[in-house]
């Protein structure tokens, strides 16, 4: 895809900036890959596995006949989780740690389909194709995730109903069982009390190494070592891993075990497929691959006759080189280029280390955060030259909007009675035409998604003096439903396309207006 695309722009950095500069919070959360977060690591409890178990549960209601069930977050439902199919509390856990990762763009249910990919990358697995775009429930889906005490044909009808061949299921279950355990809190008959004081929550594990992606799961099992509570329980109705793997003789489960490549590349593919299991309707995106050169937080705001421009770019796939020289250039209404030098602003890992990026500021003075734009000439896209090469989106350039933007004639009321009443001011640069300009404020509707509340503002009721560069669009404070607290960015029709500023601008930080 091209920058700027607000929706894969957001999915991309979740997925790949990871830890440094400007990273996003999912991988915090597993590093290291023991960490749990409701309690010791004593416990044999992870997140890794908790998250894992989560997407497949909630993967697991699809219906691949009339269309119904999938990812859809529908797990984050009391009522969901209070089957006995789920039981557990991985579920509250996932979704208490996942759910503030969630965005306008990047729904609950591709938050758990991220945490996963992350998990998995991270802890040891494979690379795993990730695509957004899932929608998510606004109520519980039917009943159907498979549980240990049903027999071998149920097994294989319920994941044939989730798009999954018998030998798929034994990869997908080899796959997830790489990671976690069963406790003896949730299933008391299939495990004993351990007393053991690296697993304080009584988990029997699956496999000797429970927070890392490897085919242990599989050699285990095959070299007769294995202490999967689903394959050696001592209760043998409970054994569903063991009637899944030895149920076509063997064969894939000896294969995952005679290759860790095989077992990873076959993962990688069950994997996408099992978080790429949506609603019908649902339409994924593009699978979200980085971008070699992104701009990023791209800000304008008006003051005076000055347009005060602020960012970052992101090359990626490189490392912090103090040789380096990164311009940026812009080109303004009127066809001319104007150039500056970028500062270096830190470096971001991803992947396990696999990758690193490289992040450069557009303003090198600490005291001054801006570059200052003529407002008259403005400004309509930009590109960079790294040691003298153009980097310029394979010619296209980086589109820059300064057609609506914050303006810093907003103001508070003043100590004196009479005066303004104070006003968050958008200006509208002339020849723009927008249907609406509005302010954008971040919610959540009633089942928890998150949605954007749009506060219209009306436009200016005489029209702009003839050589006025910017017309301000004006929403008093008094009466208004603005809260001097919340954080609102600028949003704008302009034929039929919307768009939104980066930028956000709390009221409480407004200057008083001059009398
Ligand atoms: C017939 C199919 C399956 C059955 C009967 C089954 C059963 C179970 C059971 C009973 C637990 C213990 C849960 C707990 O104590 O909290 C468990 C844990 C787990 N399952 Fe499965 N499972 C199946 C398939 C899968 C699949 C396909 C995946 C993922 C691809 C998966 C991923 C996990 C993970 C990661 C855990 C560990 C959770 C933790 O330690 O917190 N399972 N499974």
């Amino acid at each position: 895809y091209s920058w700027p695309s607000p929706q894969l722009d957001a999915l991309e950095s979740a997925r790949f900036d990871q830890f440094g500069h400007n990273s996003h919070g999912i991988a915090s959360f597993i590093e290291p890959c023991n960490l749990f977060l409701f309690g010791p690591n004593s416990t044999g409890r992870a997140n890794v596995a908790d998250w894992i178990r989560t997407v497949y549960h909630d993967m697991a209601t699809h219906n691949a006949t009339d269309g119904t069930g999938g990812m859809d977050a529908s797990i984050r439902f009391a009522e969901e989780q209070a089957r006995t199919e789920d039981a557990g509390n991985g579920f509250g856990h996932t979704i208490a740690t996942l759910f503030t990762q969630s965005s306008r763009y990047i729904s609950i249910a591709d938050v758990l389909a991220l945490g996963a990919v992350i998990a998995i990358e991270n802890c040891g697995g494979p690379e795993i194709a990730f695509r957004g775009g899932r929608v998510d429930a606004v109520a519980s889906n039917n009943p159907g995730v498979p549980e240990p005490q049903q027999d071998l044909e149920s097994h294989i009808a319920s994941f044939a109903r989730q798009g999954f061949s018998q030998v798929e299921m034994i990869g997908l279950v080899a796959c997830g069982h790489t990671f976690g355990g069963v406790q003896h809190t949730f299933f008391p008959d299939i495990v004993p009390e351990l007393n053991d004081p690296y697993s304080t929550e009584d988990v029997a594990h699956f496999d000797s190494t429970f927070v890392t992606f490897d085919n242990n799961i599989a050699t285990e099992y095959i070299c007769g070592t294995t202490t999967n509570p689903l394959v050696v329980g001592f209760n043998d109705t409970t054994n569903s891993d063991k009637r899944i793997f030895e149920s076509d003789g063997n064969v894939t489960m000896l294969s995952f075990a005679n290759s860790p490549g095989l077992f990873a590349s076959t993962c990688a593919d069950l994997f996408a497929r099992m978080l790429n299991t949506v609603p019908a309707g649902v339409k994924l995106t593009e699978i979200i691959r980085p971008l070699l050169v992104k701009p990023f937080n791209v800000q304008l705001i008006l003051s005076g006759n000055t347009l005060k421009f602020s960012g970052e770019v992101r090359f990626w796939d490189t490392t912090e080189d103090p040789t380096r020289t990164v311009r940026l250039l812009w080109e303004d209404h009127v066809g001319r280029i104007h150039n500056g030098t970028l500062g270096f602003s830190g470096v971001s890992t991803s992947t396990a280390g696999r990758y690193s990026a490289a992040w450069y500021s557009f303003n090198t003075n600490e005291q001054n955060p801006f570059l200052s734009i003529d407002a008259a000439a403005g400004i309509k896209s930009i590109r960079f030259t790294v040691n003298g090469k153009l980097e310029d989106q394979g010619g296209i350039g980086f589109a820059v909007q300064d057609g609506v933007v914050f303006s810093k004639t907003s103001c508070t009321a003043s100590a004196d009675a009479d005066a303004d009443p104070g006003h968050f001011d958008v200006a509208v640069r002339n020849g723009v035409h927008p249907t609406r300009v509005y302010l954008e404020q971040k919610s959540l509707d009633s089942v928890q998604r998150p949605i954007i509340i749009e506060i219209d503002i009306a436009p200016p009721v005489k029209p702009p003096p003839a050589n006025a560069v910017y017309s301000i669009w004006r929403l008093p404070l008094n009466g208004s439903v603005l809260n001097a607290f919340l954080p609102y960015t600028i949003g704008a029709e302009i034929d039929g396309v919307k768009y939104s500023t980066n930028d956000e601008h709390m009221v409480i930080d407004f200057p008083p207006c001059k009398g």
